[in-house]
């Protein structure tokens, strides 16, 4: 379990990253979201010790984090950071030569892993020939190398198509197995489909965490109410609602006070109801909500 305790950083006089505290499970997907400039990118760079906390500090398995223990971390960073002219085998078994595998090993698990992202036949290619796609698979690959027990990776979606967001999801899903894993993006939907938990920085601070399912029941409960006639303008008349919507034999409401029930046996006293159901609010509802 990797537990991320009240970090903070500034720059000059500039508060960027403010008591921000949240865990990353072990087995869990947990996606990590923000506006431009809210913080992801230095929280992260803290968690892998590339950048110092102002205060606070990184927990691995409830104790301060070691370097040996980060250095078993998998990170891909913001500025990526392979080397363009070099061949992709070359440059995955020197990463892997980095972390203390043998050679041999080091070569049997670059193979795997181009094999993994459609990149088999590529090994002997330099990584400036490939498409940006392409490129951005081998920077997961180099994040996986060393077989990490934890990974953190910054933006790895950023610049993929839909499909190869979803193969990739996949593949990454397969190989954090039990380890925590935590990515940065600022694609709601994609985070929605993709993750377990959710932590939301706003302005340096976290305004939501905690698994996607209770996010998103976390508003206040809203109905969709069509009535068999035209007109649903009296429901706002009705106590312990907050009319969010009417249109024409529709009602949107949020609940506030009263119970699904009572509400149903109000209106149905009055006028008979063809539909009476709970509305999901999607992320980006909470997200605009949290970044008011
Ligand atoms: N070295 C630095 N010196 C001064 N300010 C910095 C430095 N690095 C980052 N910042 C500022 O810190 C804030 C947070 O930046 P950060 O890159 O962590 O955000 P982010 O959420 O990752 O954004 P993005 O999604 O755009 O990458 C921004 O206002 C940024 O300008």
């Amino acid at each position: 379990m990797l537990d991320i305790s009240h970090l903070s950083r500034s720059y000059g006089d500039t508060l960027v990253v403010d008591d921000v505290t949240f865990s990353v499970r072990p087995g869990r997907v947990t996606g990590f979201v923000g506006a431009n400039g809210a913080g992801k990118t230095t929280t992260m760079r803290m968690i892998l010790g590339v950048l110092a906390p102002t205060s606070g500090e990184v927990l691995w398995n409830g104790q301060p984090i070691s370097t040996g223990q980060r250095r078993r971390f998998g990170y891909m960073p913001e500025e990526r950071g392979l080397y363009p002219r070099m061949r992709l085998t070359d440059q995955l078994v020197f990463l892997a030569r980095l972390h203390g595998i043998g050679r041999a090993d080091a070569t049997r698990r670059a193979g795997e892993l181009l094999e993994h992202f459609d990149l088999g036949e590529r090994g002997d290619d330099v990584l400036d020939t490939l498409s940006l796609g392409n490129q951005q698979r081998v920077q997961i690959a180099a994040a996986l190398i060393h077989r990490p027990e934890a990974l953190v990776l910054d933006e790895p979606f950023s610049g993929l198509d839909p499909v190869a967001v979803d193969a990739m999801a996949a593949l990454l899903a397969k190989e954090a197995g039990d380890k925590p894993l935590l990515f940065s993006s600022h694609q709601l939907d994609l985070v929605e489909r993709l993750c377990d938990d959710l932590v939301i920085l706003s302005h340096g601070r976290v305004v939501a965490a905690g698994p996607v399912d209770e996010l998103r029941g976390a508003g206040p409960a809203r109905y969709r109410i069509v009535l068999a006639g035209a007109d649903a303008a009296w429901i706002r008349d009705l106590r312990g609602i907050q009319v969010r919507d009417i249109d024409g034999p529709t009602a949107l409401v949020d609940l506030d006070g009263t119970t699904p029930s009572d509400l149903l046996g109000t209106v149905v006293a009055r006028e008979p109801v063809v539909e009476f159901s709970p509305v999901r609010q999607p992320l980006s509802a909470i997200f605009r909500e949290v970044n008011r």
